[in-house]
């Protein structure tokens, strides 16, 4: 897959010279509603013998448009996790679009113009919602008026599981009630950040559950407060670990939510490294401990619950 970073107003040399299927959205999360409209596009490319470009942006137009300041956003997916994604999913070109207010205030027809047209999409292929404008005329049902007869558009139903639409919002809130199994029906997969591993107190190795404090870009959308069993993979491979997101409120009240998992079975120096770490299942709240005593005893059930966990799914 190529990736092409594009700033308004883009270079002719950028844009690829051949005809493509060209799917449009910004795919935060890349769910399932996602992977069916570049599934669609994949599949109309292959029937043509196109390539597949999928064109997304660089930051979320509400940046824009709500004038949210960047760095309150907060995202399923890196532009990184996306670009992987995209590339298993089979796309060929991947546009990454800066979200500037020069691109936004492109009139419906200059968006068809140059980057339907522009980019040589014989077919596009879009969500039922998809906006390239003003909400009221850049709709899917008014795209043919600006193609004029030289794209064909495909436009993707709603994608639904359990009656409900499987949206982005959807799946943040379902972050924010920590219902990751949920999550996960509704992406496809578990949902997964990444980081490095850094300094942190030193205090888990006193309490025999050292922890690998992980730091993640502040764009990263974290599942609610509280302790999971998670999956980590350090080095390629992947171990079982309980993980807190949260401010360790029974040494240190006040201090900013912090990301640590203690890795089960494992006894390695990583600071330094870069992990992944899956967020399989909610266990419970951070609590406030009167001493260490009590938070040890927590942290051996927490273990065994982990255990309990992943046991019970893989008998599954
Ligand atoms: C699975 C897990 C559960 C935890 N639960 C709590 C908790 O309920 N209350 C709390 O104050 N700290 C909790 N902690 C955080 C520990 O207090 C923390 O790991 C310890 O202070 C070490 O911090 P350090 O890595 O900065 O040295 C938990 C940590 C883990 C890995
Ligand atoms: N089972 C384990 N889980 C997590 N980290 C471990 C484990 N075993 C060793 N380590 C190492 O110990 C470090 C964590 O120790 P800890 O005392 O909690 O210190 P810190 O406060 O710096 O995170 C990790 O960053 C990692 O390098």
């Amino acid at each position: 897959m190529k990736v092409i970073e594009i700033h308004h107003p883009y270079k002719l040399e950028q844009i690829p010279q051949e005809d493509v299927v060209l799917v449009l959205g910004f795919f935060d999360g890349v769910h399932c509603g996602h992977q069916e409209v570049i599934r669609r596009g994949k599949a109309e490319a292959e029937k043509r013998g196109l390539k597949l470009a999928v064109m997304t942006f660089n930051q979320h137009p509400s940046i824009v448009f709500q004038k949210i300041q960047p760095e309150t956003m907060k995202y399923l997916t890196t532009i990184e996790q996306k670009e992987r994604r995209m590339a298993d999913l089979g796309v060929d070109y991947l546009y990454i679009v800066e979200f500037t207010s020069a691109f936004a205030s492109l009139a419906p027809q200059e968006f068809v113009d140059q980057y339907i047209v522009g980019l040589h999409g014989k077919v596009a292929v879009a969500g039922f919602d998809y906006t390239y404008g003003p909400r009221e005329i850049a709709t899917m049902a008014n795209l043919p008026k600006y193609t004029r007869n030289r794209v064909e558009i495909i436009t993707v139903p709603k994608q639904m599981t359990n009656d409900k639409k499987i949206s982005s919002s959807e799946i943040r809130e379902l972050m924010a009630a920590g219902a990751m199994e949920e999550v996960a029906s509704y992406l496809g997969y578990v949902y997964e950040i990444e980081g490095t591993v850094v300094h942190g107190d030193a205090r888990g190795r006193t309490l025999g559950f050292p922890t690998a404090n992980i730091k993640v870009p502040s764009s990263v959308r974290l599942p609610r407060k509280g302790v999971y069993a998670v999956k980590i993979k350090v080095a390629k491979t992947w171990y079982l670990g309980m993980a807190q997101i949260g401010r360790n409120i029974t040494f240190e009240p006040g201090r900013d939510v912090t990301v640590e998992v203690n890795i089960l079975a494992f006894n390695q120096d990583i600071y330094g490294e870069q992990v992944a770490v899956e967020w399989h299942h909610y266990l419970r709240d951070e609590v406030k401990f009167t001493g260490v005593e009590g938070l040890i005893a927590q942290l051996k059930q927490d273990q065994q619950d982990t255990l309990d966990y992943f046991k019970e799914k893989s008998d599954d």
